[in-house]
């Protein structure tokens, strides 16, 4: 007998094996000497460039039947192969190449990547791994220790917290935008990982087993530890079935689907905040134009605003300053089919408003907003200037009401100060941060990572 064969080891049926490189610590293989090549469950494999060479990232559910732990890899592609799985499917699969660990012993062995989900084992240890070192007993299993429950938990500790910080998606539209590249700048400054996701190019599976997010391409979302929507009006209704999705896979979302689509609902939104004791402009609502005329006297007469339900950043705001002219635009709206609301017109607010900033029941920035000259508009679209300004207690704790009374950890509490105190205008869900950061030098984009901080790494803590 060869020296080579004398140190041939035997192993079991099955065996616990680790792949330090990848950081796995621990992996239950499935020893099958029928098989050629060796593969390892992975989801999620993204191929990147790295330095000129291929690479591919992907995720292990290290864990028999379960995806509770997800360990992040990567890996140097060697080769892209097609192969014949045991149910007679051919798949191409990249290969990488990886020191195995068994027991004592380190090599390396190359690997197929493959979702092997639905297979009991996380890993198969095929011929071509073993030639040379191992001999299998198929009698016997776990000749090199077993890895009961409690060691796996400890080896896989607090998964939730993983290296490399949390895995945070900023749901929205345009990377571009000031506010979207904030969040994911102050996010990755602070630890985490940030991924911009496209509104549009999610969607989802609804299944009572196994519901999932997908992104385009095929990338399953599911594992991500918070979302922040930053969600525009026009993408309301499907952004809203997304973070249902989320919310439902018990991932964070910062602001959830309720709140949001419910602060999108003018109406409703001011019926909430009168529930919750809050002041608002005398406001009127009908359907017909022949109620025009005593819907005009309901909000004081002339002049007065009237705002199509549909309208952000000031454009379907309009001054209508006499009798004649509140008949003519809210009868021209009603002919368009236009939902609108009329409202008295607060005179005295001098073209100025309150942005309040509030975070978890805290408001952490606010902002005047100055309209142009001749404007009553104070929206900085509308050519309106943000300055500072120091908000009174009163101010204050109505901000905080009126964000929890719509039930949002985020949002932009616009008010305007009145002969009668501080009126509410409106809740934004998505409060844009250009302005109130640009005038307050204050890091919002933080404090809203922060805030998923608090509450992600609170619940895997106490779970
Ligand atoms: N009742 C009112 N009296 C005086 N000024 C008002 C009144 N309502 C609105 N304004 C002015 O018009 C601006 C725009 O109004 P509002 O915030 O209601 O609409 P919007 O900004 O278009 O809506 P959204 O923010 O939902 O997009 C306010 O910031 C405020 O300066
Ligand atoms: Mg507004
Ligand atoms: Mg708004």
């Amino acid at each position: 007998m060869s020296e080579f064969f004398d140190q041939k080891s035997v192993i079991g049926n099955a065996e616990w094996c680790a792949f330090p490189s990848l950081n796995i610590p621990a992996i239950k293989a499935r020893v099958d000497s029928g098989a050629k090549t060796s593969s390892l469950h992975a989801v999620n494999i993204q191929p990147f460039q790295r330095a000129g060479q291929q690479w591919v990232t992907f995720e292990v559910h290290p864990i028999q039947d379960s995806r509770k732990v997800v360990v992040y890899c990567e890996a140097e592609v060697i080769d892209q192969r097609v192969i014949k799985s045991s149910s007679g499917d051919r798949e191409k699969r990249y290969v990488i190449c990886v020191p195995l660990q068994l027991g004592e012993r380190t090599w390396d062995v190359e690997l197929t990547l493959t979702d092997r989900d639905s297979m009991g084992f996380r890993m198969l240890l095929g011929r071509e791994a073993m030639n040379g070192r191992l001999i299998v007993d198929p009698q016997v299993s776990c000749i090199f220790g077993d890895r009961p429950q409690e060691t796996l938990a400890k080896l896989y500790e607090a998964p939730e917290i993983r290296e490399g910080g949390l895995r945070i998606g900023v749901l929205a539209s345009n990377p571009d935008l000031y506010s979207n590249r904030r969040i994911i700048e102050a996010g990755e400054a602070m630890g985490h990982e940030m991924q911009f996701l496209n509104v549009r190019h999610c969607y989802m599976k609804l299944d009572a087993t196994t519901p999932e997010i997908h992104y385009r391409g095929g990338r399953i979302l599911n594992d991500l530890d918070a979302v922040i929507p930053r969600i525009r009006p026009s993408m309301t209704f499907y952004a809203c079935t997304l973070l249902r999705q989320f919310e439902s896979l018990g991932i964070f979302c910062l602001n959830d689907s309720t709140a949001i689509a419910q602060s999108r609902d003018k109406l409703r939104s001011l019926q909430l905040l009168l529930e919750h004791g809050l002041a608002i402009p005398t406001t009127g609502f009908a359907n017909s134009p022949l109620d025009t005329t005593d819907l005009i006297n309901m909000v004081g007469g002339a002049p007065l605003i009237v705002k199509l339900l549909e309208g952000t950043q000031g454009k379907g705001v309009v001054l209508a300053e006499t009798k004649k002219a509140a008949e003519s635009v809210i009868n021209a709206f009603k002919s368009l089919n236009a939902n609108i609301l009329v409202q008295e017109f607060i005179k005295e607010a001098s073209g100025k408003d309150l942005r309040c900033f509030v975070i978890d029941g805290k408001v952490v920035a606010s902002i005047q907003r100055v309209a142009a000259p001749g404007e009553f508009r104070a929206n900085i679209h509308q050519g309106g200037r943000a300055e500072l300004v120091k908000i009174t207690a009163e101010e204050k704790r109505i901000a905080i009401k009126a964000a929890k009374a719509m039930n949002l950890k985020v949002a932009g509490v616009d008010l305007i100060r009145s002969n009668n105190g501080p009126l509410l205008l409106e809740v934004n869900s998505s409060p844009g941060l250009q302005g109130i950061e640009t005038a307050t030098n204050e890091d919002i984009a933080s404090m809203m990572i922060a805030a998923i901080e608090k509450r992600v790494l609170n619940k895997s803590r106490s779970a």
